[in-house]
């Protein structure tokens, strides 16, 4: 479709240049009345969103948005669950040039505020709901729903000229919280977004008649992949309710209700369910895949999970938001009882991971830890308005720096086994030394989580004097049981390096998670210690 000046399509050509819009919204021309997005409302009822009605919807947001005058490459920061109306406000966003900032209900006002105020957005979008009466946010502000887009104080903006967008303009930003605690707003292009999605769906990762169970909330950029991915292929998302996530009999229900095919989600997920119903898993005989990503799945929870979804294809999905993902490895079924850690294979088509140790040298050698580099053409622009962070990932590429291209050092480390496949070990930053040993948190908990009483484990170090110091928390297969410590530490100590053992084990009702479900060991470390 040829993109006239003022941003019309015209049906019949190819678009000029990639575009989350035109991407994601193919199929609307091939199959109309198919199911793009499946709603569930509060009472569990589904209803279908058709391709032309997504579309619809989309062009009824981009009129609204249009009225506004704003330039493209302003920032749009909505706060809304993963749902039909947002994806068609990311669809109307893209049409338009306007960066599609998502940020989540539940983020505090404060980091709301440090967002809106440093990308200096146009508008705060929100979908029907309860507010927030004490935001001190000046700026525009609108409300959308599926009945449509209003706009409750216009951006003070001067109205400018209109240009076309382009494949480098900005898709979307998301906030990770970052290491170093200052949150970081990692810029995505559409050429890098559509690029990726390209890639992986010629992979083989979903098919068209796939149902695309999404779990993450919408600022984790794995719920823009579930987007990207079902829309990309023409097959149908089914955003999951958080009010299902929580409880294993509703999430079951659920999948099953909306004939969920694939399921993606972080390795957190599925903890209660194997902890409380495993056989409830049993039930979910229509999904044929499962795609988790954002943290190692511990093993003896991974190999729980391919017992009660036999023939269910695992996939590892490895990577950063930084370039969306990088990697997606089936898990070998049966994961053979001594393999110890995940593959993350090679990287996705037309992308290479490669290894490089500190001296800046390849490394080629199976056993060897180095650090993960990323060479794709599907890269972040950067960090918002950070230059300086930048510069520190988007790095000449070490094997070829006469070239200048930049890759992408991704702080994580692995090492090659010897079929030459990646096996990830850890970050690098979290590489814990104690009493001049390197420390791998992900080795404790596996240790923990073998014990017999044990069903999941989590290990951080908690600074004490001057030094730092190994705790763990667990959770017991049976929480009336009396937590014996010390047989514990004893169960430790024959499987680890002194160094190794956790100072105090300390038994909890659940492993703290961050707010995109992985483990948050800060909060871990509080608890952990209070309740010494
Ligand atoms: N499969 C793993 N095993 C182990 N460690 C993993 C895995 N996936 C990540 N990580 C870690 O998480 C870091 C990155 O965090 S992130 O930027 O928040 N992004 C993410 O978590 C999610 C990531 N964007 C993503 C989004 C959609 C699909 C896929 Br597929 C992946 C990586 O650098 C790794 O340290």
């Amino acid at each position: 479709m040829q993109r006239t000046g003022q941003g019309e399509t015209v049906q019949g050509e190819e678009p000029t240049a990639d575009n989350l819009y035109d991407y994601l919204l193919a199929p609307a021309a091939r199959t109309p009345d198919k199911a793009a997005v499946v709603e569930a409302d509060e009472s569990g009822t589904l209803t279908d969103i058709s391709y032309r009605q997504l579309a619809a919807l989309a062009e009824q947001y981009t009129q609204t948005l249009e009225l506004l005058g704003l330039e493209v490459g302003e920032r749009i920061v909505v706060e809304a669950p993963s749902c039909a109306a947002a994806v068609a406000l990311l669809l109307a966003c893209s049409k338009l040039g306007l960066a599609f900032v998502p940020v989540s209900a539940q983020m505090p006002d404060n980091r709301l505020m440090t967002i809106l105020t440093s990308l200096d957005a146009a508008l705060y979008a929100r979908a029907h709901g309860p507010g927030r009466p004490e935001l001190p946010w000046a700026g525009g502000t609108a409300r959308f729903a599926l009945s449509g887009l209003s706009i409750d104080k216009a951006p003070a903006r001067p109205t400018r000229r209109r240009r076309n967008v382009l494949a480098l303009d900005t898709a979307y930003i998301i906030f990770t919280s970052g290491s170093s605690g200052r949150p970081k707003g990692v810029v995505m292009s559409h050429r890098a977004i559509v690029t990726f999605l390209r890639a992986v769906i010629a992979d083989q990762l979903v098919s068209q008649c796939d149902r695309i169970a999404s779990t993450s909330p919408l600022q984790f950029d794995f719920a823009l992949f579930g987007i990207g991915l079902a829309l990309g292929s023409g097959a149908t998302l089914v955003p999951v309710p958080r009010t299902c996530l929580d409880s294993p009999r509703r999430m079951v229900t659920f999948l099953r209700k909306a004939r969920v095919t694939q399921v993606h989600g972080v390795p957190s997920l599925w903890r209660p369910l194997l902890r409380h119903d495993a056989q409830l898993l049993k039930q979910l005989d229509q999904v044929r895949s499962v795609i988790f990503a954002g943290e190692s799945f511990p093993l003896a929870e991974l190999r729980r999970l391919q017992q009660m979804l036999p023939g269910t294809r695992l996939v590892n999905g490895y990577g950063a938001t930084e370039s969306m993902a990088a990697s997606f490895t089936e898990v070998p079924d049966p994961l053979p009882a001594h393999q110890r850690t995940l593959s993350i294979g090679h990287a996705h088509r037309g992308a290479e991971m490669i290894l490089v140790d500190s001296a800046g040298r390849a490394v080629t050698r199976p056993g060897v830890i180095a650090e993960i580099y990323l060479r794709s053409p599907a890269l972040f622009s950067g960090y918002w308005n950070d230059p300086a962070a930048t510069a520190q990932v988007l790095v000449p590429d070490p094997l070829q720096a006469r070239h200048g291209h930049t890759v992408l050092r991704t702080g994580d480390l692995a090492c090659l086994d010897e079929r030459g496949e990646l096996h990830f070990v850890g970050r690098a930053d979290a590489q814990v030394q104690i009493r001049g040993h390197r420390v791998e948190l992900g080795e404790v908990e596996s240790v923990l989580a073998q014990h017999p009483a044990i069903a999941s484990a989590a290990a951080t170090l908690v600074p004490r004097g001057g030094e730092h110091v190994l705790m763990a928390g667990i959770v017991l297969k049976d929480i009336t049981a009396p937590f014996d410590e010390p047989a514990a530490l004893a169960h430790c100590a024959r499987h680890l390096p002194a160094y190794m053992t956790p100072r105090r084990i300390r038994p909890l009702a659940d492993l703290p998670l961050t707010e995109n479900g992985k483990a948050d060991r800060a909060r871990l470390a509080r608890l952990v210690t209070t309740a010494a």
